[in-house]
């Protein structure tokens, strides 16, 4: 599509019309852009939305229908999943529908209100340390009587923070892919009146037993990883026209990772023969992994023939500590340690096996790469069906035993090739490398089905304290 140029003066009136229609006279980002098509996806009613003016009718309706529609990743780093997901819709989102979309990654919460809510990544990872405490509060709050009365009290203190920071982006869709992110926002669209408007959609991140405050009657997806989590929506009285079973989503790398071991492992100078195993804890390094990575060390050398028979990659994420610690130890077989890695692809693409704790994220990418999967622990709660959902599937095992985790990747890269082959085949199968793309193309048809230019009114008069 080629835009008639007109004088700067002329330009300048057209644009600040534009903005008037869509975003009630306001332009924020000063944002006018010159449109060249390459991704064809764009809703069908582009077209229909004439804009009468003396001059350039055409161009002016075109150019309103094709403003990018903005869209609000809400999320928090309570573990490193969460962020990983909404990475993975923005990307895919940029791959299937290029800028058509503008994509805003945020943890509003942490840069609007205040405590408990700007405070969720300290008290999780507080929590989570202390698991029983985990535990009592995961159940605790579970019963939906006590988590909504809860939000909705916090909604309401909160409620000018919220509408700020959500309304800064003004947003046409908002994805939640964090538990504690449904029943604030919800709360400030509908005292807003902009639940008809704004599409609101939840993407679960976790693959089992999720907290129940991930279903929220009110939106308008719910995005399900698994059968499981999709039986657990229906039976919190979601109907099954919000419910979409598509899969984790991961990110678009991880699909489309064309490189072979062999050239991963030259570019990541790892061992170019021995099998490798890849020792990891989340995005935290959580979970026993010194522990592991110190019996795995002596269980991988072979005492009689004196050399290794597999080579370890420990990935310690945040945890710098742990990172430094194992990197001042001895070790008889080739070790690399890594701290935070941004291209677990690779990694995981140059490795024969993992072991790691539950995270769903973990699991999902190693699926994708076809590694059987040692699970060594779990949070309480929300990663408990991590362990069966891998476990029955056949694509891995679960143990807390260091000492059994090392034997049984011991006999994986020696007398029990066959079982590592069959795993990999399972995991295989179970994986869902496309289901980012799946989720984002459903969100677009919703986004299409809303109609042209939801006319919201964003404007920076109304607030919510006059709604309330
Ligand atoms: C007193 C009842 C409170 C129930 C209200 C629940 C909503 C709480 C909202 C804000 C609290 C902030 C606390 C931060 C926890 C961060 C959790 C998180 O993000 O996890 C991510 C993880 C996943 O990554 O979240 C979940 O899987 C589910 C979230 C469960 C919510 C737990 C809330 C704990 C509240 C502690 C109160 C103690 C209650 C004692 C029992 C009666
Ligand atoms: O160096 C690293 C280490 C990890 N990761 C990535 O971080 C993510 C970790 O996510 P997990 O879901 O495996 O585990 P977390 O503990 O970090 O995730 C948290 O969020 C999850 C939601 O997705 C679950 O609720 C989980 O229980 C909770 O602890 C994965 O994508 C992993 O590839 C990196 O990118 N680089």
């Amino acid at each position: 599509m080629v835009m008639k140029v007109a004088s700067p003066e002329k330009v300048a009136s057209i644009t600040e019309k534009v903005w008037q229609r869509v975003y009630g006279g306001i332009n924020n980002n000063g944002y006018y852009y010159h449109h060249h098509r390459k991704h064809r996806r764009r809703c069908s009613y582009e077209s229909e939305d004439e804009y009468e003016d003396e001059d350039g009718t055409i161009q002016l309706m075109q150019m309103g229908a094709e403003r990018s529609k903005n869209v609000l990743i809400l999320m928090s780093d309570t573990g490193g999943g969460h962020r990983a997901s909404a990475e993975a819709i923005r990307e895919a989102f940029r791959i299937e529908f290029g800028d058509e979309y503008r994509i805003y990654v945020k943890d509003v919460w942490k840069e609007y209100t205040g405590w408990p809510l700007n405070d969720m990544e300290r008290s999780y990872k507080f929590m989570v340390k202390h698991v029983q405490l985990w535990k009592v509060a995961f159940h605790g709050t579970s019963p939906r009587w006590i988590h909504s009365s809860y939000l909705a009290a916090i909604a309401s203190y909160y409620a000018k923070e919220v509408e700020a920071g959500l309304m800064e982006y003004k947003p046409d869709i908002i994805i939640s892919v964090h538990p504690l992110m449904q029943h604030i926002p919800l709360s400030v669209l509908k005292w807003k009146s902009l639940q008809k408007k704004v599409v609101f959609v939840t993407v679960i991140t976790d693959l089992n037993t999720c907290h129940p405050t991930w279903f929220h009657p009110r939106v308008n997806r719910c995005y399900c990883p698994s059968k499981e989590v999709a039986k657990r929506a229906l039976y919190d009285g979601l109907e099954e026209s919000q419910i979409q079973v598509f899969g984790l989503p991961i990110r678009p790398s991880f699909a489309r990772a064309v490189l072979s071991k062999d050239d991963l492992r030259k570019e990541l100078e790892l061992d170019p023969d021995l099998p490798a195993v890849l020792l990891m804890g989340g995005a935290e390094g959580m979970g026993p992994v010194k522990k592991t990575a110190m019996v795995l060390g002596e269980s991988l050398y072979d005492n009689d023939q004196g050399k290794p028979i597999g080579q370890l990659i420990i990935i310690c994420g945040r945890n710098k500590a742990l990172a430094s610690t194992l990197e001042s130890l001895e070790w008889k077989i080739p070790v690399k340690v890594r701290g935070f890695e941004t291209q677990m692809e690779k990694w995981m693409g140059a490795c024969d096996c993992i072991i790691t704790k539950a995270g769903p994220g973990t699991i999902a990418e190693a699926l994708i790469r076809g590694l059987p999967i040692v699970l060594n622990d779990y949070i309480p709660g929300q990663e408990k069906g991590n362990v069966p959902y891998v476990v029955d599937n056949g694509a891995g095992v679960f143990t807390r035993s260091s000492k059994e985790t090392a034997r049984i990747v011991s006999e994986w890269f020696s007398t029990k090739t066959d079982e590592l082959k069959r795993m990999s085949e399972n995991a295989l199968k179970l994986a869902q490398p496309e289901a980012v793309f799946d989720i984002v193309k459903d969100i677009h048809e919703l986004a299409c089905q809303r109609g042209p230019l939801a006319n919201i009114p964003y404007d920076s008069t109304s607030s919510l304290t006059n709604v309330i």
